[in-house]
């Protein structure tokens, strides 16, 4: 079956829906409004009832959505229902941190495979991942099936292992180097900006230092 083609502001919400489904699944609520879900996530329940649309029309009025069915489908479409293994290159100060909060990624992502272009970080282990040496990562890329590549090198290199990311066959790349990566559009960039977003947050700060209004970047 073709897949059906999402919208990417409703790709990026998804992922937040899971997560407070999952919250509700955990405490055994089977159903939710999504009005409910629009309250937890600061969301406009119209807009909800949109992306939802997408996976069929099973909300029921005045009951609501299955949660169950609900995780199920929004796992399926995000392909979280099979295994999604990660490479991450640069085993430095970031690298390590996300190496190891491997163990709370959930729904199937983690990360198979870490590597470093330094002499002292190659053969080192972090969270039971041994740092490999950069010629071994086409043939890992292979042999492990990873889909997804995540960068945490100085900007400065962040192209060069991308291109090498490219030519080893990944398909995404979650960058975190402050900087703009070419490639072919076959494979997909998200970026990850710790310092941007602090910069875009501080726009919000009112002169007198009071409480601003909440926004929801999901809009
Ligand atoms: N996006 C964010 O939120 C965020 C936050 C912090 C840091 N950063 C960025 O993440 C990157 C890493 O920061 P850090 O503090 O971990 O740096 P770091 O210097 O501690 O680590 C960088 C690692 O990359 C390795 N490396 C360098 N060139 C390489 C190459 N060509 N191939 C393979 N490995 C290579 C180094 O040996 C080192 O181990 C930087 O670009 C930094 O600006 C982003």
């Amino acid at each position: 079956m073709k897949p059906m083609k999402i919208s990417e502001a409703v790709v990026r919400r998804l992922p937040v829906y899971l997560q407070v489904l999952n919250d509700l699944s955990m405490r055994d609520v089977q159903t939710v409004s999504s009005q409910e879900l629009g309250n937890r996530l600061d969301l406009n329940p119209a807009q909800i009832r949109k992306d939802l649309a997408y996976f069929g029309d099973f909300g029921r009025k005045g009951i609501g959505y299955d949660v169950t069915y609900l995780i199920e489908k929004i796992r399926q479409i995000l392909k979280l229902d099979q295994p999604l293994n990660v490479a991450l290159v640069g085993a430095g100060n970031l690298g390590r941190a996300l190496c190891n909060y491997n163990m709370y990624l959930k729904d199937n992502m983690k990360i198979t495979a870490v590597f470093d272009i330094h002499p002292s970080m190659i053969g080192t282990t972090i969270n039971g991942l041994t740092v490999l040496p950069m010629d071994k990562l086409k043939e890992t890329i292979l042999e492990r099936h990873i889909r997804i590549g995540i960068i945490t090198v100085p900007a400065t290199e962040a192209q060069h292992v991308a291109d090498q990311f490219v030519e080893a066959g990944i398909d995404g790349i979650l960058n975190f180097a402050p900087t703009i990566l070419r490639v072919q559009d076959q494979v997909r960039i998200h970026y990850a900006n710790f310092t941007s977003q602090l910069m875009s947050l501080a726009y919000y700060l009112d002169e007198e230092g009071e409480e601003g209004d909440n926004e929801s970047d999901l809009d």
